[in-house]
């Protein structure tokens, strides 16, 4: 990039194609603030779990959120989420807020909520690069660049299992059925469903590594603002 770069990238996708680790190298290579809006919502049930919410319960939910007070942080290289002054960081990433996220992130109201704050974030930064299921089609929708990342299901739950350092076949299994799980969840609920918006460019990581990614949304951001790919 030239000059410095100035505008909204947005990653959108299922889980475990990579939007984290490739929005964060992205965001680091532009100069640019980073939002893991996936840190919210988990935020969100982490705050819902300890008010011990009955999760069929929309209107508790939306309550038990509205009452936390949860902080995220806007950079690539650290990693601050908390909720009522307590690090959540590694919490938000364990089996329990995983299990019941999709429920969380299903209700309008917790949405409303998370959308308008997200938008108070990007809206303090010259650049963003935004990472969630909803972004480009939702929160941002007139942003510079909008990225739909996918990859095969095979793929995602291998390196979902690299990540997690399983080796045992039967694990690996059950990690791809909670993918599946998760993303047929997040893509069949009536508010904001996952799916790609009408002028995102799909980019298909299967086969490609992390930094040929990395790579492709670097190019696609330099043409986006105007300047040689
Ligand atoms: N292109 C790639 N090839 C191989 N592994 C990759 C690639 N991109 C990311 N990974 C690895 O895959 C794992 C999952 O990536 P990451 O957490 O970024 O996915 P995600 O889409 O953000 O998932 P989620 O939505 O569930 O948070 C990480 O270990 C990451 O290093
Ligand atoms: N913009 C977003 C971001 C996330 N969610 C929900 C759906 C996911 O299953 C869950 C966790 O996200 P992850 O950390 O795996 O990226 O949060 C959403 O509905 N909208």
């Amino acid at each position: 990039m030239s000059g410095q770069f100035r505008g909204q990238v947005t990653l959108d996708g299922p889980s475990g194609t990579g939007k984290s680790s490739v929005a964060r190298a992205v965001a680091t290579q532009l100069g640019a603030a980073y939002l893991d809006t996936g840190a919210m919502y988990r935020a969100a049930t982490v705050a819902v779990l300890d008010a011990g919410v009955d999760l069929s319960d929309a209107e508790a939910i939306a309550r038990a959120v509205s009452a936390a007070d949860i902080q995220v942080g806007t950079t690539a290289d650290a990693e601050l989420v908390t909720v009522d002054g307590v690090d959540v960081a590694e919490r938000i990433r364990g089996a329990e807020v995983t299990r019941t996220v999709s429920p969380v992130s299903a209700v309008p109201a917790v949405r409303r909520l998370l959308v308008d704050r997200q938008r108070a974030l990007v809206a303090e930064a010259h650049a963003v690069v935004v990472e969630g299921r909803d972004i480009g089609t939702v929160v941002l929708p007139d942003a510079t660049l909008k990225i739909y990342l996918t990859a095969a299901p095979e793929a995602r739950a291998e390196r979902r299992a690299g990540q997690l350092g399983v080796t045992d076949p039967g694990r690996i299994a059950e990690i791809a059925a909670d993918l599946r799980r998760r993303d047929e969840y997040d893509s069949s609920r009536a508010d904001s469903p996952l799916r790609p918006a009408a002028d995102a460019v799909v980019v298909d990581s299967t086969g490609l590594d992390r930094e040929a990614v990395v790579e492709r949304v670097l190019e696609l951001a330099r043409t986006a603002v105007g300047e040689p790919a």
